[in-house]
């Protein structure tokens, strides 16, 4: 746990010294007044009590509560800015790091996973590191303190009450040892519901078309029974152990008052004074007291060191290579012996092909085989385990992905639009374009053909993710931004495939437009829309089985030529209710 506290004080560079010193200071005087009071009881205890120095202690006594109290204010806002000002600085930090990883990170990570480190996590650190830290760094300091006092006055007493630290510390270690799993467990369950939760959100429209929204919806209930019983168990792991540790500085204290005990009634006459006997008696509830809060602040901030882990551990995932930003004069695509895997198992096998400048490309093969990744791997949205990937003949790896996205425009099949009007979505393409220039795009990719239909035409809202749209007019908006970036490579996928006959004409209307004099890659299923494509590549099994031109692979007979003849032979088939 310090090891990674550590490293977050380190990594943000955070000011906690000044406000550590404070706590220190501020342990040792609320441990001050008890010392002060003991002082007081040795005067009385003294056969001639001297007034004037009883006098004085009182009044040192009251400076010292009075300057416990400013202190204990000031501290606390010390603190709390210093650890504030931490955990804004590890946000940003955390926001920063997100920037810098590869898309595919992004792809294999759970989205309400990643987003409960930077929101829950960060939060959990914060609201317990701020209100342990204090305590924790005052047990210490106010125990140090006390014990010099309890030294002075009787050592072997003192030593007694000193050994119930390190028996209540090694139950804590147990302790931490057992909660470690049950954190894990109960932080794992927490932001699983949290994911399930967005999930549900997210597709509540689909959820509803089938019933199966509030409990109904099976997989948030698992993660909410989830998280109750994790709870539990968390609680009931920890507890026992934590409660144990507490009951060993009672009994420590008990072992004490008795040990004073014989010593004052010792045979051979009292080896203490009854003022040393008091004495005892009351530091040493003040003694354990602190530590006792310590120990519960043990096991919390024991909690809080799995999203301390899990921050570490994102902090730490490599960012994508940075690469130069290395322009290059053509655009040729040429993949060269290229083998990659998302996890274990290799999706493409040394693939090696060619996509040439200026001219359309198409991907055509089975569900699965790797055309998605052969076009994502082109975005670098990953980069190759083994060989290499060339644009221009400059390799992926050494163009930063700042440079790579300039070149390439991608068209997906699902179309995000931001919560924003039509306008600023299209913007996107290129922010610092005029509104003339947008309103050209928007012509050339047919949306000026539906905004008469829309309330504030070109400057309507169109919802979070463009829900007040459907989803031909989304794919508009999208070959719009596409045009207005103007980029001279083009990533099309499947952009058609799920539209009705009157938009997939606007769209591929709109998509004339953009591809003009630009290297295209279209992913393409309907082989109809593709018959006139420069070249075509069939990829099977992760690898490229045959490629050319339409009529060169219907010539070929292979994988092409029979896709081309089902295809054909399913055009004529209809919808409708056999006659009986
Ligand atoms: N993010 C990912 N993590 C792990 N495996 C993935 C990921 N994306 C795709 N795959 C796997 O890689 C293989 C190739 O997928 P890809 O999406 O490239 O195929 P595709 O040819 O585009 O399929 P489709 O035509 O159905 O879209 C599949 O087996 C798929 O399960």
């Amino acid at each position: 746990m310090l090891k990674n506290l550590l490293y977050l004080i380190k990594t943000t560079q955070a000011e906690l010294a000044p406000p550590a010193l404070g706590e220190m200071l501020h342990g040792m005087l609320l441990a001050a007044p008890t010392g002060m009071l003991l002082l007081i009881i040795w005067e009385l205890f003294r056969e001639h009590p001297d007034p004037n120095r009883l006098w004085l202690q009182v009044i040192a006594l009251a400076v010292m509560l009075v300057l416990q109290l400013w202190l204990a204010g000031k501290v606390m806002v010390k603190t709390n800015a210093a650890i504030l000002t931490m955990t804004a600085k590890l946000r940003l930090m955390l926001g920063d790091k997100l920037h810098k990883l590869s898309l595919g990170y992004y792809k294999l990570r759970d989205p309400g996973d990643l987003a409960s480190v930077v929101l829950q996590d960060v939060s959990n650190f914060e609201a317990i590191f701020k209100e342990h830290f204090q305590s924790l760094i005052g047990a210490v300091f106010g125990t140090l303190f006390l014990s010099v006092f309890l030294f002075i006055m009787d050592w072997k007493l003192a030593l007694l009450m000193i050994t119930a630290i390190p028996c209540a510390f090694l139950l804590m270690l147990i302790s931490t040892k057992i909660s470690q799993k049950f954190s894990l467990r109960h932080v794992a369950s927490r932001n699983e519901t949290g994911s399930k939760f967005i999930e549900y959100i997210l597709g509540v429209q689909h959820l509803k078309a089938f019933n199966l929204t509030g409990s109904r919806f099976s997989s948030l209930k698992t993660a909410f029974d989830d998280l109750r019983q994790n709870s539990v168990k968390l609680e009931a792991a920890v507890g026992p152990l934590v409660i144990t540790a507490l009951v060993v500085f009672e009994l420590f204290f008990l072992l004490m008052v008795y040990a004073a005990l014989s010593r004052l009634n010792h045979s051979g006459g009292p080896l203490i004074s009854i003022s040393v006997f008091i004495a005892f008696l009351i530091v040493g509830y003040r003694l354990y007291a602190p530590l006792q809060l310590a120990m519960g602040s043990y096991a919390i901030l024991n909690y809080m060191n799995v999203s301390v882990e899990r921050i570490r551990q994102l902090l730490e995932a490599p960012p994508q290579d940075k690469g130069k930003d290395l322009r290059p004069e053509k655009h040729e695509i040429v993949f060269d012996d290229v083998t990659f895997a998302y996890t274990e198992r290799k999706v493409l096998k040394n693939v090696s092909l060619s996509i040439p400048e200026k001219a359309l490309t198409a991907l055509v093969g089975p569900s699965g085989s790797g055309k998605t990744t052969i076009a994502n791997l082109i975005a670098r949205f990953w980069d190759v385990q083994k060989g290499d990937i060339t644009i221009g003949g400059i390799s992926l790896k050494d163009m930063s992905p700042k440079t790579v996205y300039s070149l390439i425009s991608q068209v997906f099949q699902d179309v995000y639009l931001f919560d924003d009007t039509i306008l600023n979505n299209i913007k996107i393409g290129k922010p610092e374009a005029s509104e003339a220039e947008i309103m050209r795009a928007a012509e050339k990719a047919q949306v000026t053909e539906f905004l008469g239909a829309l309330e504030n035409g070109i400057h309507t809202k169109v919802g979070e993710g463009g829900q007040k749209l459907s989803g031909g007019q989304k794919q508009r908006i999208s070959i719009a931004r596409a045009m207005l970036k103007d980029a001279p490579i083009i990533l099309l996928d499947e952009a058609t495939a799920a539209l009705d006959p009157e938009n997939e004409i606007h769209i591929q209307l709109a998509i004339q437009e953009l591809v003009k004099k630009k290297t295209v890659l279209v992913i393409a299923h309907k082989l109809q829309t593709i018959r006139n494509a420069d070249n075509i590549i069939v990829v099977q099994d992760g690898g490229v089985s045959e490629a050319g031109t339409h009529p060169e692979l219907l010539e070929k007979k292979g994988l092409y030529a029979q896709y081309w003849n089902t295809q054909q032979s399913s055009n004529g088939w209809k919808i409708g209710v056999a006659a009986s």
